[in-house]
C-alpha cells in the first residue's frame, strides 16, 4: 500500500502540489487525470525520489525517502515523460538498465531482458541502437526498462502518448495485467475513455490540489470535468459499447 501524505513540493508561482493525501492499494492500476499543469508529473517524480517533496511517502508503512538506493530499485520502478537518453546503446543494454541494482545471474537477467522486450513487441529491434528508433519503439524500449525488474510499485508517465492505437491497446493491457499480478500500478493519461475503461481507479489533480479520488464513475462526473478540464461532456451508451462526446464549455 502507497501512502501520500501531505505531500506538497513548491513550483515558481504556485505550489506544484499541495497537501497530496490518498492511500493507494497494491493490486489496482490508478489513472492520474488532469489538465496540463495539473501536477501529475509532479506526483509521480515525488514519489519516485526524483524531486524531494514535503511530507511523507509510504510504501507498506515504510519511508520511501528513508530507503537507500538499493531497496529503493527492489520497490520501485519509474518511467519518466518524454526521457530521451543519448546514449548509443542497444535496445537490450537499455532495458538491461533496469535490473542494475538486482542481483541476478547473467542468464537470469538476459532470460528477463528478452521475455520483456518480446511482451512489448521489440524482439525485432534486437541488437539496433536506440538511436534507430522512433519515438513510439523508444517508449516501449523505456516502459520495457521500467517492467523488467518487476517492480512491486510501478510509475509510468504518460506510457501510451507516442503510440499508435494498437500498442496503447498492447500497453494498457499490460499494465492492468501488472496490477492483477498484485503490483500498484500508477500512470498519468489524458485519454479519458482508456483511463476510464483500464483503471480501477482514478485520481484527479487540478493547480497541484486533489480534486477527487475514487472509481472512473465516482471521479468522471460532469461537474468534476467542467470545474477542472472546462469542458462538458456527454457519456453514451448504445450497442457498440459507451463513448463520450466532450466539447468546450
Ligand atoms: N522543475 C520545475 N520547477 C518549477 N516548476 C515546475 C517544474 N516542472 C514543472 N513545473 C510546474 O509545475 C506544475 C505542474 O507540472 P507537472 O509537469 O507536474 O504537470 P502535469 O500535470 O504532468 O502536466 P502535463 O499534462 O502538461 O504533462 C506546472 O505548472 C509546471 O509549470
Amino acid at each position: 500500500m502507497l501512502t501520500i501524505d501531505n505531500v506538497s513540493l513548491k513550483g515558481i508561482n504556485r505550489p506544484r502540489l499541495s497537501n497530496v493525501g490518498l492511500s493507494l492499494d497494491s493490486g489496482k492500476l490508478i489513472g492520474l487525470i488532469g489538465p496540463n499543469g495539473a501536477g501529475k508529473s509532479s506526483l509521480l517524480k515525488a514519489i519516485a525520489g526524483v524531486e524531494a517533496a514535503s511530507g511523507k511517502l509510504l510504501w507498506n508503512r515504510q519511508s520511501l525517502s528513508a530507503m537507500n538506493d538499493n531497496e529503493r530499485a527492489n520497490t520501485l520502478s519509474y518511467m519518466a515523460q518524454d526521457d530521451t537518453p543519448q546514449w548509443d546503446l542497444t535496445i537490450e543494454d537499455i532495458i538491461d538498465i533496469g535490473l542494475l541494482k538486482k542481483r541476478l545471474s547473467r542468464s537470469e537477467r538476459q532470460r528477463r531482458v528478452e521475455t520483456t522486450s518480446e511482451t512489448l513487441n521489440l524482439s525485432e529491434f534486437t541488437g539496433h541502437s536506440i538511436q534507430r528508433l522512433s519515438r513510439g519503439e523508444l517508449q516501449r524500449v523505456l516502459l520495457a526498462r521500467a517492467l523488467v525488474s518487476e517492480p512491486e510499485l510501478l510509475l509510468c508517465d504518460e506510457p501510451t502518448n507516442a503510440l499508435d492505437i494498437y500498442h496503447q491497446l498492447n500497453v494498457l493491457q499490460l499494465l492492468k495485467k501488472q496490477s492483477e499480478q498484485g503490483r500498484l500500478v500508477m500512470m498519468a493519461i489524458h485519454d479519458i475513455p482508456q483511463a476510464a475503461e483500464y483503471c480501477d481507479e482514478l485520481v484527479l489533480l487540478d493547480k497541484g490540489r486533489l480534486v477527487c479520488h475514487g472509481q472512473p464513475f465516482e471521479v468522471l462526473t460532469k461537474e468534476n470535468l467542467a470545474a477542472t478540464f472546462g469542458i462538458h461532456a456527454d457519456w453514451i451508451c448504445n450497442k457498440r459499447g459507451v463513448a463520450w462526446q466532450p466539447r468546450p464549455l
